[in-house]
């Protein structure tokens, strides 16, 4: 709640939020350790956890495996502005869109922003996809189990139980 005169306190709405990693391109471990630091050093966002990285059978056209993650953030920017943050990132590391789904250096997903849920054109949160891949509950239960996810009311643990660890392996680097 602002009250008035009063300055405008930083904390006033920060959020806890959940994002993916992944990438099947170049040096991706080492893509997705400088992304991290990218995202700690962006004003509005500060990395708390990180999951184990995992090697990931690719869902979708075929293309190398992946290398996958989940981290725990938080945010005082608003949905939009940290989907603009992580694309900025993305864009730094050579992201190019060919095909949908197909191969790329780094993405960066938002999957969770508290327990808001949104639906805009270009950003529904949560992401679409939480629900069905083992590549991101995997990761994403090893630090957040006990989240729950908006939509369904399920917990992220119950989620990937339910999806399994099918193509999922702890990657050797951890
Ligand atoms: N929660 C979200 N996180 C990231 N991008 C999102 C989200 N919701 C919608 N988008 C939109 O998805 C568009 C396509 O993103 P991208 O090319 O990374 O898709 P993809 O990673 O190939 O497929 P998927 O969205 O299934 O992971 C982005 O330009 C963005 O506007
Ligand atoms: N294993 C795996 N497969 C994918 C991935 C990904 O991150 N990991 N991302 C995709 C587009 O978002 C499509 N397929």
């Amino acid at each position: 709640m602002q009250h008035p005169g009063q300055p405008d306190n930083p904390n006033d709405h920060d959020e806890r939020c959940a994002i993916a990693l992944g990438g099947n391109l170049g040096n991706v471990e080492a893509t997705l350790t400088s992304a991290l630091a990218d995202l700690n050093a962006t004003d509005g966002i500060r990395v708390e956890t990180k999951s184990r990285w995992y090697r990931t059978a690719p869902v979708g056209p075929p293309q190398p495996e992946y290398l996958n993650g989940c981290a725990l953030l938080t945010v005082s920017l608003l949905p939009v502005e940290l989907l603009a943050a992580l694309q900025a990132i993305e864009a730094g590391y050579g992201r190019e869109r060919r095909e949908r789904w197909g191969p790329r250096t780094l993405d960066l997903d938002v999957l969770l922003y508290g327990d808001r849920v949104v639906d805009l054109p270009r950003l529904q949160i949560p992401h679409p996809h939480l629900g069905e891949r083992a590549f991101v509950l995997v990761p994403l239960a090893e630090i957040a189990a006990d989240w729950i996810e908006p939509r369904s009311g399920l917990s992220i643990g119950q989620l990937a139980a339910r999806v399994g660890n099918t193509g999922v392996r702890l990657a050797a680097a951890n």
